[in-house]
């Protein structure tokens, strides 16, 4: 048996209300969102699990999806509870050592990206720190385009099963945290940008 030591979460739960719906499932420049990420792992040869909400958004697409990319399907447990419910179900179904969690909305995505801040693990396994997070000059993060470490897993459960404080900032600072400049792993940080609103499917640079 092949042990992987990463594996990928791919978030596709929202809601998506700014853009309509069916977010990872709308087209930017001639392929659905979510393919970006889902293709750039697949490059990587890293196994990965998507998350959708609990309620399917469209049976149809999902099972094309898994057919095209016969990665691991997950659904959250409950609905509505944001991100860290889609990351949770992504540890639980995928035994990897660490996660590189990645929005579904992402199509400037690089596999050279990816392989930078990858490529922090070592320096975050000899610091104990359970995540690593691209962090911008003015201080502004990217928590759901970043590495998570198995090993946060149970405080993860325990944030959920609390349930007061469902959000990504409060996990991460129970994580020590390794942050890495956004401009060492995409000189342009065009990678991290998302696509929100039906304008921002149309605006192709
Ligand atoms: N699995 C899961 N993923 C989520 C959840 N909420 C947000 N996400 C994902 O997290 C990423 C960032 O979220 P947003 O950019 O706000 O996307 P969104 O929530 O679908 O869109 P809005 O409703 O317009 O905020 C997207 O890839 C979402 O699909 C959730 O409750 N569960
Ligand atoms: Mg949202």
């Amino acid at each position: 048996m092949v042990i992987h030591i990463i594996g990928g979460i791919i978030l596709s739960g929202g809601k998506g209300k700014r853009i309509g719906g069916k977010k990872p499932f709308r087209i930017f420049n001639g392929k659905y969102l979510i393919e970006y990420p889902s293709d750039v792992l697949k490059s990587l040869n890293i196994p990965f699990v998507t998350v959708f909400a609990k309620n399917s958004i469209d049976l149809f697409k999902e099972k094309e999806y898994l057919i095209k990319y016969k990665c691991i399907i997950s659904f959250d447990l409950i609905e509505d509870k944001g991100p860290l419910m889609g990351i949770l179900c992504g540890m639980r179904a995928l035994n990897t050592k660490w996660f590189v969690v990645l929005p579904c909305d992402c199509p400037y995505i690089s596999i050279e990206a990816l392989k930078n801040l990858i490529s922090k693990i070592d320096t975050a396994e000899k610091n104990n720190n359970l995540c690593i997070i691209p962090k911008h000059e003015n201080g502004y993060i990217e928590p759901l385009f970043a590495l998570y470490k198995r090993d946060s897993l149970h405080i993860l459960n325990n944030i959920i099963m609390e349930d007061k404080n469902l959000s990504i900032r409060y996990f991460i600072s129970h994580l020590n945290p390794l942050y890495v400049k956004a401009e060492e792993l995409d000189e342009t940080k065009r990678i991290f940008k998302n696509i929100n609103t039906i304008e921002e499917l149309k605006n192709v640079e």
